[in-house]
């Protein structure tokens, strides 16, 4: 066992800010913010992340739906509940939740959604905002870690800032709001030769791959902070599985401060879609009422 020097970045005191300051929001509106969430098939982690969502959203002040459909739906029939609730002004907010079963295409899917519906920002349109320095609606997650840093006062600006993993959920979009925010962002992934000394290199490091333990003390900067946003279902010791991320715990000796799994950026990513329906819904309530919504972040 090696000490822990770093600061523990948790997650929970964090989301609870950035919901709390959501649900102000959303008091200040004429009808409460309405969240669906659409699941396809049986996934054990999807049905108790969507769970996780759709209870949140309660306790914020938020409406929720969850629509579960078989497995075996046909991706026309997704694509038609899709426009439905893009056509439904009842409706603020839409989640498709991922992944989808092997036999329908995501892309046509996250395509299909009202990109000012599109609280996960993965529709075509929002990514092309969001990678253009524009306001737009930025995934839950890599918002979420973005909110965490700034909760905690880690600055960004001007620093080194380093991605491993480039997934369109995360690693993509992540690079995408660090650079907004003026940080010199390098994208790592499994191609990336001699990793530890692209790692070595970041003030921030990010852990994005889904490979448990990935990063070991060797390559993280000393007094570096690392964002670990890997979840990974490993069995212990003590034949009981559990959640760990891509960092090894030894890193705690070398960084100044990390985040833990569970418990760090898992809840930011779940306040961050209660943050993105608040603003989808104070976006599309004041455009009926004739004011111009601003979109920021
Ligand atoms: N369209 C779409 N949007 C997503 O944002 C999306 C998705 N699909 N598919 C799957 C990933 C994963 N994801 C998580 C949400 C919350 C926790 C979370 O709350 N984690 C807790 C622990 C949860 C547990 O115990 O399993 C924590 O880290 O403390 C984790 C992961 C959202 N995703």
């Amino acid at each position: 066992m090696t000490g822990n020097a770093a600061t523990v970045l948790a997650g929970p005191p964090a989301a609870t800010a950035v919901i709390a300051a959501a649900a102000r929001q959303a008091a200040t509106l004429e009808r409460p913010p309405h969240l669906v969430i659409v699941r396809v098939g049986d996934d054990p982690a999807s049905v108790s992340y969507v769970r996780g969502k759709a209870k949140k959203a309660g306790e914020s002040g938020l409406r929720s739906t969850v629509h579960a459909l078989p497995e075996t739906t046909p991706s026309a029939d997704l694509l038609a509940l899709v426009a439905s609730l893009n056509a439904d002004p009842d409706v603020h907010g839409i989640l498709v939740q991922l992944p989808l079963p092997p036999h329908i295409a995501e892309e046509p899917v996250l395509a299909a959604i009202d990109p000012d519906k599109d609280v996960d920002g993965l529709h075509p349109m929002n990514i092309g905002r969001l990678w253009s320095g524009r306001p737009t609606l930025a995934p839950c997650t890599p918002a979420g870690v973005m909110a965490l840093l700034e909760h905690y006062g880690v600055p960004v600006a001007g620093r080194r800032a380093v991605i491993v993993g480039r997934s369109q959920l995360v690693g993509r979009p992540l690079a995408g709001l660090l650079l907004a925010a003026d940080a010199t962002v390098t994208v790592a992934h499994s191609r990336t030769r001699d990793l530890g000394a692209v790692t070595r290199e970041a003030d921030i490091l990010v852990a994005a791959v889904g490979r448990a333990h990935l990063i070991t003390p060797d390559m993280v900067k000393p007094a570096a902070v690392v964002i670990d946003v890997g979840i990974n279902r490993v069995v212990g010791d003590d034949g009981k599985a559990h959640l760990t991320g891509d960092v090894h715990p030894d890193v705690a000796a070398v960084a100044s401060a990390l985040t833990p799994v569970p418990g760090g950026v898992g809840p930011m990513t779940v306040a961050q879609l209660m943050a993105n329906t608040v603003q989808a819904a104070r976006r599309q309530q004041s455009q009926t009422s004739g004011v111009t919504g601003d979109l920021v972040r």
